[in-house]
């Protein structure tokens, strides 16, 4: 498995293996902070014509890896992609967040969604992950990912953006069963989906489920967490996933790191609230950990980010099982350059961590 891999560190790291040095990718590594990926952007005329397209998709997937050390390629696509195929109308404006053109908030709206075709409305999907297999020729491990089922939920009720998503919240309380439909359809949609970019040739899945911090203790294990332990039970007996490992990531969720652990997969996404060696502490061994710098620190001067990320680095000690990575994604306004002092950093700094020279 994997023989033709060049770098497999972060392969290794999430099985909890040895490793050189700490691997470290960069949530929305390939983004508009980079005037390569602005410049694909304009070509492609929009956020979706960028997406759609395999070829742009590749390019963009592989422009970050062009520039830094990188330990893995992500693959270049969106969460949304699943509501879109549903026939909800994604659309993004330049410089504003997602929006559709349709919502789903009554019965009647939750009864006519279906798991879409894998070969067929997110076909581009699996094209872009063969070809980008391809172009990486085997340098970095390929990441596929998808949505939280409770995350997806929040965008296809409030019909785009929000700060708190306080009308899929409301339906939670007053409508909990048309929600769990919601989530059900959604789950298997997930399940289908990393299976087929798994089948497609993805070497590790990630959920993000960016919203799952909004939830209180008892909401967050029924309406987030029960959804993502029947994916990663689903995808652990999955001819073509159960071989990769799957990384959940929560965010705001440092309260529940204990019980995701316990779903089954192999790896946690961290962010800042948490420390790393708490982190480590309350998964117990069980799983690998991925993070968890706060990406303003990329804002800040290049000593201080090197100074935080060994305190990152620290912070999880010399044990095995860490992949770095921010605490969630980049933003547009920060200097590639900052990147390169910050990965450069952390292959440095591990290499000291495991007590071989710099
Ligand atoms: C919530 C969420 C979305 N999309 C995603 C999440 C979960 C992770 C997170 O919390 O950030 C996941 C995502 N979106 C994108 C990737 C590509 C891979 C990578 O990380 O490099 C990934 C993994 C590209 C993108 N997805 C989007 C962009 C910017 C679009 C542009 O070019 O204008 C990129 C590079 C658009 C997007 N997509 C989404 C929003 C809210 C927005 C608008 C806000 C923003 O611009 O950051 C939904």
């Amino acid at each position: 498995m994997n023989a033709a891999l060049k770098n497999d560190r972060f392969l290794r790291a999430l099985r909890r293996e040895p490793v050189d040095t700490t691997p470290i990718w960069v949530m929305r590594q390939a983004g508009r902070y980079l005037p390569e990926y602005r410049a694909t952007r304009e070509r492609a005329g929009s956020f979706m014509g960028l997406a759609q397209n395999p070829e742009f998709a590749c390019e963009v997937t592989l422009q970050p890896l062009a520039r830094f050390d990188l330990d893995a390629a992500i693959l270049f696509s969106d969460i949304l992609t699943i509501p879109d195929a549903m026939g909800l109308g994604l659309s993004f404006a330049q410089g504003e967040g997602p929006q559709f053109a349709r919502t789903v908030r009554t019965a009647a709206d939750v009864a006519q969604l279906t798991v879409p075709d894998m070969d067929g409305e997110l076909r581009y999907v699996m094209d872009a992950v063969r070809l980008i297999r391809r172009e990486l020729d085997g340098r970095v491990p390929l990441i596929g990912f998808s949505g939280s089922p409770w995350t997806l939920a929040c965008y296809m009720v409030e019909g785009g953006g929000s700060r708190d998503f306080a009308t899929l919240k409301a339906m939670c309380w007053d409508e909990p069963a048309l929600v769990h439909r919601l989530l059900d359809v959604l789950a298997r949609s997930v399940a289908a989906y990393l299976s087929a970019q798994a089948a497609a040739g993805a070497q590790a899945l990630m959920i993000f489920d960016t919203w799952g911090g909004l939830l209180g203790p008892a909401p967050f294990r029924e309406f987030s967490l029960h959804y993502m332990a029947q994916i990663v039970g689903e995808l652990n007996t999955d001819t073509h996933a159960r071989e990769l490992p799957l990384i959940l990531f929560s965010k705001g969720a440092g309260a529940h790191l204990a019980a995701m652990a316990d779903t089954g997969c192999a790896a946690l996404g961290v962010d800042w609230t948490t420390d790393l060696a708490a982190a480590r502490r309350a998964v117990a061994g069980k799983v690998a950990l991925q993070g968890n710098l706060d990406p303003a620190i990329l804002r800040a001067a290049p000593e201080v980010i090197r100074r935080e990320a060994r305190t990152v680095l620290d912070s999880y000690g010399n044990h095995p099982g860490h992949v770095f990575n921010l605490g969630h994604g980049i933003t547009p306004e920060v200097d590639p350059e900052h990147v390169r002092i910050l990965v450069d950093e952390v292959h440095t700094y591990g290499r000291v961590l495991r007590g071989a020279p710099a």
